[in-house]
């Protein structure tokens, strides 16, 4: 399927600017007020018994900012950051390898961790406790274990999957955060400032707009942003508006509530072929011609969230909250 201009997963349009657009202090980290406040004590605390900080996890939805905040605390902790992914580290040696190469305090950042082999996990359980590992080196009858005693570091996990982590590796996490969707007011905070970045005035109206149409997602309003100020520039707008704005994001076919046609095609399936349910997921899939974990775990998080979709024993039913904005009367039982 083609990118869509609302999915919350970093695409190659992405990669230019989010690098310019990362906070790196806990200050200038926007939102997620509750996951700020723990870590900002957890942080102080460790500073003052000079230690690292417990391992911590964070999870939730792609581009809510789990990576930016790895790099803030190894930032607010004053240590290095070293960043690697689940699918990354194949063996159990590219761990110790890695486990190895870290100075005190560090912070070692997986990404996707609920994607470690499990042979790699197993090794990791004790480097998260006890900071040691044992490799076995050699095979057959010559092979021995060898204990590689570890500077104690900081394990940041972040996962999008958090159901699919072993217990034995969550257990090991001190601190688990997970992130939400974010407030308008907050997107709308991300907006200007990102603009600010860009060297753009924006109207506050226009900021609003983008922040309701981004999906509680910081990674998507910055990426709309883009578009909308390259629409303005070309209208040679000192200031961007919220008449260039909206052109801007009915152009993409980004609706008012941040819709795009894939949701759209998801709702009406299940308005007009059933009723607007309930049915089962398995059977909607069928119908949109979509594999049903694709719905379940990519299309289906936001519009549960917004309360246009419900899930019920039953299967999955549209709310008339889904039917108002879509305009549709609803028939059938009432
Ligand atoms: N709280 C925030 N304040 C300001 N900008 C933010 C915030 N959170 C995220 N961003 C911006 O959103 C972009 C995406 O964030 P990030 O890459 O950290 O998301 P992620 O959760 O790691 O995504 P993924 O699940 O795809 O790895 C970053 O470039 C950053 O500029
Ligand atoms: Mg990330």
């Amino acid at each position: 399927m083609d990118d869509r201009m609302i999915d919350g997963e970093l695409q190659d349009q992405d990669v230019e600017i989010e690098f310019s657009l990362r906070p790196s202090t806990l200050a200038q980290y926007i939102g997620q007020d509750k996951v700020k406040e723990n870590l900002t004590i957890f942080i102080q605390a460790a500073k003052m018994r000079e230690e690292p900080l417990d391992h911590v996890l964070l999870y939730g939805p792609p581009g809510l900012g789990k990576t930016t905040l790895a790099s803030i605390i190894s930032h607010e902790m004053g240590v290095q950051f070293r960043s690697t992914s689940g699918p990354a580290i194949e063996r159990a040696g590219d761990l110790a390898a890695i486990l190895s190469s870290l100075e005190p305090g560090d912070v070692l950042f997986i990404d996707e961790v609920h994607r470690l082999p499990r042979s790699v996990e197993e090794v990791l359980y004790a480097a998260m406790e006890d900071f040691f590992i044992d490799i076995v080196i050699g095979s057959g009858p010559s092979a021995r274990s060898v204990r590689i005693d570890l500077p104690p570091f900081t394990l940041v996990g972040a996962t999008t999957r958090a159901g699919l982590l072993s217990a034995p590796l969550r257990d090991r996490f001190g601190v688990l955060s997970r992130l939400e969707y974010y407030e308008i007011k907050d997107l709308c905070n991300i907006v200007e400032r990102t603009a600010d970045i860009f060297n753009m005035p924006i109207a506050s109206k226009a900021a609003i707009e983008v922040a309701r149409r981004s999906r509680g997602t910081p990674r998507i309003a910055n990426r709309l942003l883009k578009r909308v100020r390259d629409i303005s520039q070309v209208k040679g707008e000192e200031e961007i508006s919220l008449e260039s704005t909206k052109e801007a994001l009915n152009m993409l076919q980004v609706d008012d509530a941040g819709l795009d046609h894939v949701d759209h095609k998801l709702l009406l399936g299940i308005i007009e072929g059933f009723h607007g349910g309930p049915v089962g997921l398995d059977t909607i899939a069928a119908t949109i011609g979509e594999e049903s974990q694709t719905i379940e775990e990519v299309y289906e998080p936001f519009l549960l969230q917004l309360g246009f979709i419900q899930r019920t024993p039953r299967g999955r039913v549209i709310t008339s909250k889904a039917y108002d904005h879509l305009g549709i009367k609803r028939t059938g039982e009432d």
